[in-house]
């Protein structure tokens, strides 16, 4: 199979901040990772710059066999917003803030890019709207504004605003974690529903460790802008080699499997760092597994 990105020692500061240090990352084609790792590793600056909303300094990324780079090779801080538009039309990006157009009706919503930037009728716009709207179960909703829906209905909408493009990559950054947790399980299933039936490539960003072990391909761990390991979801998260994967998936798994303590809202930590925690992430993931 083909790689369908590939970043090359990609250098991304923000001032004196080295988030990302000759940064290489090869994803093929149709494949499902999850990056995983501790706030501020590094894991969104890596989907944001694939969307093309943030430039970078070093090294070079290609996607569809498309270079960041312009033809006469200049960098892409330099590069025009037509060469920038060509890139970005192979990526659909799913935000935590759903992003919709809020004066927009659900249906316009879908149908306003493939309209103004693919250049289809609006009546195939339309057709192809009203298909993903049945894929995500929001038939009814078409003519619902955004305010009107859950969170959970919001997040559906614009995973298939995002498929109306025809993307080749979709990009999740943590799409479920705005979502009250009883809306959570709908968006995870129109989302393992879209990795079961599409040969579309995802790289998801979630803090869902039981999902992303149930659909991912692979799994990297992020820390301080490199990957520390990688691997499929049963030998990375079920029994990590590197320590500080081990340790940052005992203070996840600890945080998300047990019954809240009184003293939890003074300790929000769990992202942050490592915590102790008695039970192994294969204790953890083996009995998510049997419950589900
Ligand atoms: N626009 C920005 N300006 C300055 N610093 C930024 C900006 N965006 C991100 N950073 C910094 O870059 C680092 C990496 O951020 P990033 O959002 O990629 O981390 P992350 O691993 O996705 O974290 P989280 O899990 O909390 O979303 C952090 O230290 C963050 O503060």
């Amino acid at each position: 199979m083909t790689d369908i990105i590939e970043f090359e020692t990609v250098t991304k500061s923000f001032g004196a901040l080295t988030v990302l240090d000759r940064f290489d990352f090869r994803v093929r084609q149709g494949e499902k990772v999850t990056l995983i790792g501790p706030s501020g590793s590094g894991k969104s600056t890596v989907l944001r710059i694939l969307m093309t909303l943030e430039p970078f300094e070093g090294g070079n990324i290609r996607i569809a066999g498309q270079s960041y780079h312009m033809p006469d090779g200049k960098g892409p801080f330099r590069a025009t917003q037509a060469h920038l538009f060509n890139i970005r039309k192979h990526v659909g990006m799913l935000f935590q803030q759903f992003n919709l157009f809020p004066h927009m009706t659900v249906l316009r919503n879908i149908t306003e890019a493939p309209v103004s930037v693919l250049g289809l009728s609006k009546a195939e716009a339309r057709e192809r709207a009203m298909d993903l709207l049945a894929m995500v179960g929001l038939s009814d909703k078409a003519t619902f504004y955004p305010n009107q829906l859950s969170g959970g209905q919001q997040q559906r909408v614009a995973i298939a605003r995002a498929l109306a493009m025809r993307p080749k990559v979709l990009l999740f950054d943590e799409p479920t974690s705005a979502l009250d947790p009883e809306l959570v399980g709908e968006v995870l299933n129109v989302i393992r529903k879209l990795a079961e039936e599409h040969d579309l490539t995802m790289i998801m960003v979630t803090h869902e460790m039981r999902f992303a072990r149930e659909i991912s391909d692979r799994v990297c761990f992020f820390d301080k802008g490199r990957i520390v390991e990688e691997g499929p979801p049963d030998q990375l998260l079920v029994r990590p080699s590197h320590p500080r994967t081990a340790a940052f998936l005992a203070a996840v798994l600890g945080e998300s499997s047990r019954p809240p303590l009184p003293d939890d809202a003074d300790r929000q930590v769990s992202r942050n760092g490592p915590q102790p925690h008695p039970d192994t992430p294969a204790q953890v993931l083996g009995r998510a597994g049997a419950a589900a």
